[in-house]
């Protein structure tokens, strides 16, 4: 998107949230409220800044050749999200660890590649997915493996409103899911 679509698009978005507040029964030129359409325009675009993201850009050509071919495992990626059923936030952890085939990633991008997919409207099962179809696409591994940890304010605010739950999902793929030692390694690291 060029710089004047994206000024568009924010203006488009404030007016939007000009008539939400007001639908809300507030007055949108108070004080308080005048820079608010503008403020949660931009960060509502911030918040879903993924979709102008393409793997190769994230990765930038960060992998390297290695001969290693054991577990790599980062863990504990902070993970902000929305959920697309109510654009409310999710919020948890990402576990992410691979077996080398002949090529690694460095370390940063993992992170990069879950901020890619989480700052999007997402479902956690969907978004589990894809971070570990894009770690497989670039690295080719023998196998994948991801976990995500996660809190729904859709879930804790509104609706059922239970504080305590919180969602666990898991893809495993290739070694992680024909091997069960590799698995139980891998589950054991991240407890
Ligand atoms: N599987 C899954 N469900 C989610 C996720 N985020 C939100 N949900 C659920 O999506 C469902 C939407 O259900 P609906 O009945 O259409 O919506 P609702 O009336 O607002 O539902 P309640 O939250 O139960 O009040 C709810 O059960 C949410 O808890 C997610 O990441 N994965
Ligand atoms: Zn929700």
């Amino acid at each position: 998107m060029s710089d004047t679509d994206n000024k568009t698009t924010t203006d488009a978005l404030t007016d939007y949230y000009r008539d939400v507040i007001t639908l809300l029964g507030e007055d949108v030129e108070r004080e308080g409220l005048v820079d608010t359409p503008s403020r949660a325009a931009k960060a509502m675009q911030f918040l879903t800044h993924g979709y102008g993201l393409s793997l190769e850009e994230v990765v930038n050509g960060a992998v390297f050749t290695s001969e290693s071919d054991e577990m790599v495992l980062v863990k504990d990626i902070e993970l902000y999200s929305l959920c697309e059923h109510h654009i409310l936030p999710f919020i948890g952890r990402c576990h992410i660890a691979y077996l080398p085939n002949g090529k690694v990633l460095g370390l940063s991008k993992f992170a990069r590649i879950v901020d890619m997919y989480a700052r999007r409207l997402q479902i956690q099962e969907q978004l589990t997915l894809q971070i570990a179809q894009a770690v497989e696409e670039v690295t080719g591994a023998k196998g994948v493996a991801v976990v995500i940890e996660a809190r729904h304010m859709c879930m804790m605010m509104r609706g059922v409103q239970k504080q305590n739950s919180s969602m666990t999902t898991s893809v495993m793929r290739g070694g992680f899911r024909e091997n069960h030692r590799t698995r139980q390694e891998f589950l054991s690291l991240i407890k």
